[in-house]
Formats: C-alpha cells, sequence, structure tokens
C-alpha cells in the first residue's frame, strides 16, 4: 500500500462518515456475486451512498455488482454494506481491488466479512451451500502490499468469527478457498491442479481483500456460497448468468446466514 492509497481510503471514508452521519461502524459486509439481495436481511438501511461520489472506487463493472454503499443499523451498532466489489481482472490494479477494504476500517470497522460466489471442487460442498473459508490460497500472482510489510496471515480467517458463525448456522463447512485472476473460468486440468493443492472452491476475489484487511490490523471472515461444480466436475459448460441465477435461489437462506453473523459480531 503507498501513502497515497492509505490517503484516498481516508478522503473516502471521511465523505462516507458525512454523508451516512456515522462517526465509526462496527464491521463492514462486502456482497459477492448473487449475495446482493441477502444484505436487505442485515438490518435498517439508514443510508445508501453511490461509490461514485467517494475519492478512489472504480464504476460496477460485473453484472450483480452495483456501485452503491449501505449504512445500515443492526441492533446497537452500525454496519457498512459494500453492494459490489472491484475484481482484478477489471484492470485497474490490486489498489482498486481493496480500497473498499481499506475505506471501511478507516471509517472504523474492525471486522470485515467477506462474500463471494464460488465453484467447488469438493463433493461435500454442493452447489447452493455456504461454505466458510478456512484459508486461502493466492493464485493471482498479485497483493495489495507494497515494500516491507511482512504482514502475518497465519490466521487470515478468525477462528473465532467463524465459529461465531457456525453458531449462526451449525451445518456450515469450512473450505479452503483457491483466489484466481480470471475473468476466464478454470479449465479441468487447473480444477485437477487446485484440488491436488488442496483447494476445495475456486473463485476471482476475496483473498487480496483479506490481506489487505489483515494488513489493517481487522479481523476477517470469508464465506462462499458455492454456485456451480468447477470446470470438469458438472459435464456442462460455465458462466456466470449460472452463477447470479444460483445466487438468486440462495438469496434467502445466506441473508437469515448473514442476520446470524452481524448478530454475533
Ligand atoms: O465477487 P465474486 O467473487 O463473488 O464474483 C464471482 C467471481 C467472478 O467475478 C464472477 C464469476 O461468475 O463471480
Ligand atoms: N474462478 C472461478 N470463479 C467462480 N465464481 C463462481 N464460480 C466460479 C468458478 O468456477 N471459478
Amino acid at each position: 500500500m503507498t501513502t497515497e492509497d492509505l490517503r484516498t481510503a481516508q478522503r473516502a471514508a471521511d465523505e462516507l462518515r458525512q454523508r451516512t452521519g456515522v462517526d465509526s461502524y462496527a464491521a463492514a459486509f462486502v456482497m459477492g456475486s448473487g449475495w446482493g439481495a441477502a444484505a436487505d436481511a442485515l438490518g435498517e438501511v439508514v443510508a445508501e451512498v453511490e461509490t461514485s461520489a467517494l475519492p478512489g472506487f472504480q464504476p460496477p463493472a460485473v453484472t450483480g455488482h452495483s456501485g452503491r454503499i449501505r449504512s445500515v443499523r443492526s441492533g446497537d451498532r452500525d454496519l457498512l454494506v459494500f453492494l459490489g466489489r472491484t475484481h482484478l481482472y477489471e484492470g485497474h490494479g490490486t489498489a482498486a481491488v481493496v480500497h473498499g477494504v481499506r475505506t471501511a476500517t478507516a471509517a472504523g470497522a474492525s471486522r470485515i466479512v467477506l462474500t463471494n460466489a464460488a465453484g467447488s471442487l469438493n463433493a461435500e460442498m454442493p452447489v447452493g451451500s455456504t461454505v466458510l473459508i478456512a484459508d486461502h490460497i493466492n493464485m493471482t500472482g498479485e497483493s495489495p502490499l507494497e515494500g516491507p510489510s511482512f504482514v502475518d496471515l497465519s490466521d487470515t480467517y478468525s477462528a473465532s468469527l467463524r465459529a461465531a458463525a457456525r453458531e449462526a448456522d451449525t451445518t456450515l463447512r469450512e473450505g479452503v478457498y483457491a483466489a484466481m485472476r480470471g475473468p476466464q473460468f478454470e479449465t479441468p486440468a487447473e480444477i485437477r491442479m487446485l484440488r491436488m493443492m488442496g483447494a476445495d472452491l475456486v473463485g476471482m476475489s476475496t483473498a487480496l481483500e483479506a490481506i489487505a484487511a489483515r494488513e489493517q490490523g481487522a479481523s476477517v471472515l470469508g464465506v462462499s456460497l458455492v454456485t456451480n461444480l468447477a470446470a470438469g466436475l458438472a459435464g456442462q459448460p460455465l458462466n456466470h448468468n449460472e452463477v447470479l441465477e444460483t445466487g438468486r435461489e440462495a438469496a434467502a437462506g445466506v441473508g437469515d446466514l448473514l442476520a446470524g453473523i452481524a448478530a454475533r459480531l
């Protein structure tokens, strides 16, 4: 991270405070593909801000991701809810990918919940299931960090936040998420390789955001919605519409999960 990146995140956080009237947020939620409708379950929407009004945000470029941020009241806490994200494959670099997380931590959030749509490599994680991310394998070849920022990643996905999520839903399984650059989906050979490497899930987000959150000292919870079997496992081509459709079908269930997590953060 450069000082310019941090300064831009601080400016975005200040502008956000001005527009929402909230001085500090307890936590932030980032909605992945297909998770947008689930955000409605998080609590009362106090304010909604277009990211175009804030410094450092890129316009939304992926169907299912909007350029809006909600300030949500959940019990006695204020939550920041990002109804979309920027992906590395959009070509704006790693600072753009993690700007939302940096803005959230600059606005006080000490817990970051990252959700995503993922392909499953594990027969015990079928389409429609939600999986807690226990750890990630960063296959992007990129990092949001620059210089001697030797951040420890041995507990990237907080064990205590995962325990809290399991209180909300005892059926939740845990898996390893492989983060690919994309935008192409994987080849069957790449999926076989990732499986041999210990991955259960494959996606195109989350890992860089988690690294940036850890650099800022925030705790991270990652949750994947399995929207498809990974390439070569389903016997049919993959497409983004299928990802969104599965997300729409699962919205009610994952909304209840998010509400349960929010109540336990
Ligand atoms: O933001 P997420 O990671 O949920 O988006 C997933 C990964 C790709 O961006 C897209 C592929 O369908 O959905
Ligand atoms: N890379 C990747 N991202 C996804 N997002 C949803 N499904 C997939 C998938 O199969 N592969």
